[in-house]
């Protein structure tokens, strides 16, 4: 993967004369180029997805659809709940032993559940979405499922989501047609280059909702405000981005503008309504319950349709055709028979209308509608149009499905951080021709400092962790917020001052431990030597009263992610530690991270330890302290990586695994 770092570029911030029209329209992609480059790779990608599921490939056996991930098999069915607005939940655990054997179901997947015996695509007992996993249990919401179908063995295969596909194909059709008319139509032109970005020429002042906003999140709302039609918030790692973009929503819908908020994923959507939920804004959060957070539901559609006028009355006239159809069975003659009939559709069609008008009353009532990029294009927003859209973790989000937004408004502002990583693409050959490649970091790329604002003060980070990532990737202009720039992990109640627990920044070297590399059945790769060393340390922090839920070990391999898992299943006091792939961990952060790096190999091959963006979200997920464990001469083959080590060097405890053996 390429890295893309130092895009930012010096410049005003204030609107470009027109003779710079050139440069941008030779470093820009044209909408015809844009789509006809991504069309094939929204193809590319569904098959990448539908071969990694199992329920088209028919000649694949279950047991390998179940090593690979994409199936478990012998389950069986322990709970059964109605929940999540009249959702059938239900708990699924293994027929053989307590934890569920290795898979790649997460939550919000789309599942079938069929009966063990089940032939490969044979029909369903049902399809639902994934709710909640433990190593234990899966629990699946189903619309409806025949409660008689699963006393049986059962197992639960992934399938592609077919709609998110077809949105994403229907919204460059409608791209590729040409948005002369649309509420997009003067932006269009301006995302793809073609016309200049305008901003206010007065500096926009107000008086912001959040009081404790700081000087570059003051900075960066009051030029979101000035903005045309496009801005970009950057925001490294902790900077207060999401506290940002509820200021600007809250500041834009005094103004009196409809907004639209997505997010590429669930979880930050909601991280939106949480936050915007804190003050007297009319909001409504669109979505399957089953992906929503629980403290979110009450602003879900579903949720506040249920409570609407014409809900009522839509009930009102159900309970009139329920009575009418006993009236039916009981009719004798057809000329009554004909008019209740009759009677019977004229209701059914009253109770469809107001069915709908409460959703379109809630939709019409609300300042903010929250969704994520794929579901803006759902049947309920159909023909709603916005005064802004705002995409929170853009940088994590395809161009397309931001388009599917964009699409919906006048005015633009994408949220993120192009120095972290881009959405995963599934297909290595849709990667490689650029479906990954986000709108956020094109349009970085186009007009730099000229449509963004950064934030510079973060607030999770020790500053010696922070040092490094500010210098490599954001030209040192970050500073610490006083209330983390020296927290140490023995700041923490319970947590004693001992040689693990001091330093904020530790290195352990495998260099001439005899730690090599290996790579398992799927060609991943991992490192056990460097597995136990990491478990060592996490056990040491442990033993000094750090809570093992305050711990992560992040990895870029899954395979190390694997074997970590299996060695922290062993030892009981490292239960709540999590472990996850780096790419899984972006967005999250703990007290302390350890980072595994595991490649160590004689021709010193460093892989995709290589692109910058990986490393940077790495080492930035760590508050207090960072304990990075590698082979130093193999990742300082590659230069990034070696000033990283360099880095260390000179900040940390530097440490030979041979201690951390027995
Ligand atoms: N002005 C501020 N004063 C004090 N704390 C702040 C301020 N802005 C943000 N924070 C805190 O910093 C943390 C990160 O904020 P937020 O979640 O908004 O950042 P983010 O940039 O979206 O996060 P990420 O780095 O995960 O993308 C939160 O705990 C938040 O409360």
């Amino acid at each position: 993967m390429a890295s893309s770092e130092g895009t930012e570029k010096n410049g005003s911030s204030s609107r470009k004369p027109r003779s710079d029209d050139a440069t941008h329209k030779s470093k820009s992609i044209t909408l015809d180029q844009f789509c006809s480059i991504t069309m094939p790779l929204i193809d590319l990608e569904k098959e990448a997805e539908i071969s990694a599921s199992m329920d088209t490939i028919a000649t694949r056996k279950l047991d390998v659809s179940q090593k690979r991930g994409s199936a478990i098999l012998n389950l069986k069915c322990t709970d059964v709940q109605t929940g999540l607005m009249g959702k059938m939940l239900l708990e699924l655990q293994s027929n053989k032993g307590d934890l569920l054997p290795s898979h790649k179901f997460s939550t919000h997947d789309v599942v079938i559940l069929k009966t063990n015996k089940a032939e490969v695509g044979s029909a369903p007992l049902g399809q639902g979405v994934v709710y909640r996993i433990k190593d234990t249990s899966l629990t699946v919401a189903f619309d409806d499922i025949p409660e008689d179908g699963l006393n049986a063995p059962l197992r639960l295969e992934k399938v592609a989501n077919e709609v998110t596909y077809r949105r994403l194909k229907d919204t460059i059709i409608t791209l590729s047609k040409g948005v002369q008319k649309g509420p997009a139509a003067d932006l269009v032109p301006v995302l793809f280059g073609e016309k200049a970005p305008t901003f206010s020429k007065k500096t926009i002042s107000f008086s912001p909702f959040n009081t404790g906003l700081d000087h570059s999140q003051k900075a960066a709302v009051s030029k979101a405000l000035g903005s045309g039609n496009i801005f970009l918030l950057h925001g490294p790692p902790g900077t207060g981005k999401t506290t940002a973009v509820v200021e600007i929503i809250l500041q834009e819908v005094k103004r009196g503008s409809k907004v639209l908020a997505c997010a590429a994923s669930n979880i930050a959507v909601d991280n939106i309504v949480e936050r915007l939920a804190n003050y007297r804004v009319k909001l409504v959060r669109l979505g399957h319950p089953a992906r929503l957070l629980p403290q979110v539901l009450d602003s879900a559609l579903d949720s506040q349709v249920l409570k609407a006028d014409n809900n009522a009355l839509a009930n009102d006239v159900r309970k009139e055709m329920k009575l009418m159809n006993s009236k039916l069975l009981k009719a004798k003659d057809r000329n009554s028979k004909r008019d209740i009939r009759k009677e019977l559709r004229r209701l059914g069609k009253e109770e469809r209308q107001r069915q709908q008008q409460a959703v379109t009353d809630v939709l019409k009532n609300s300042d903010v509608i929250l969704t994520t990029l794929t579901g803006a294009l759902s049947r309920q927003l159909e023909g709603m149009t916005f005064d802004l859209v705002i995409i929170d973790e853009a940088a994590q989000a395809l161009e397309v499905a931001c388009w599917i937004a964009i699409l919906k408004g006048s005015r633009c502002i994408l949220a993120g951080d192009h120095l972290q990583l881009p959405p995963t693409v599934q297909s290595v050959d849709a990667e490689k021709k650029g479906l990954g490649r986000t709108l956020f970091a094109r349009l970085a790329d186009l007009y730099g400092s000229e449509v963004m604002a950064m934030l510079t003060v973060q607030y999770r980070m020790h500053q010696l962790i922070m040092n490094w990532s500010s210098k490599e990737l954001y030209n040192s202009k970050i500073e610490a917020h006083s209330s983390v720039a020296a927290h140490t992990l023995n700041d923490l109640d319970g947590v004693q001052k001992t040689s693990s627990t001091e330093p904020t920044l530790i290195l352990i070297d495998i260099a001439g431990c005899d730690m090599e590399e290996k790579k398992d059945d799927e060609d991943s790769t991992m490192n056990e030597g460097e597995a136990t060393v990491a478990l060592v340390h996490a056990k040491k922090l442990v033993d000094s009263g750090v809570s093992s839920s305050d711990i992560g070990i992040i990895t870029p391999y899954a395979a190390q992610v694997s074997i970590l898992k299996i060695m922290r299943n062993k030892e009981k006091s490292l239960k709540d530690l999590e472990i996850s792939t780096v790419d899984g961990f972006q967005g999250r952060e703990k007290e302390a991270i350890i980072i595994s790096m595991v490649r160590s190999n004689s021709k010193h091959e460093v892989g995709f330890l290589n692109d910058h963006r990986r490393m940077n979200v790495a080492v930035t997920r760590a508050r207090r302290q960072c304990c990075i464990i590698c082979d130093t001469e193999t990742v300082s083959s590659d230069k990034f990586l070696k000033r990283l080590v360099e880095y260390f060097e000179e900040h940390a405890e530097y440490l030979s695994a041979s201690e951390y053996l027995p």
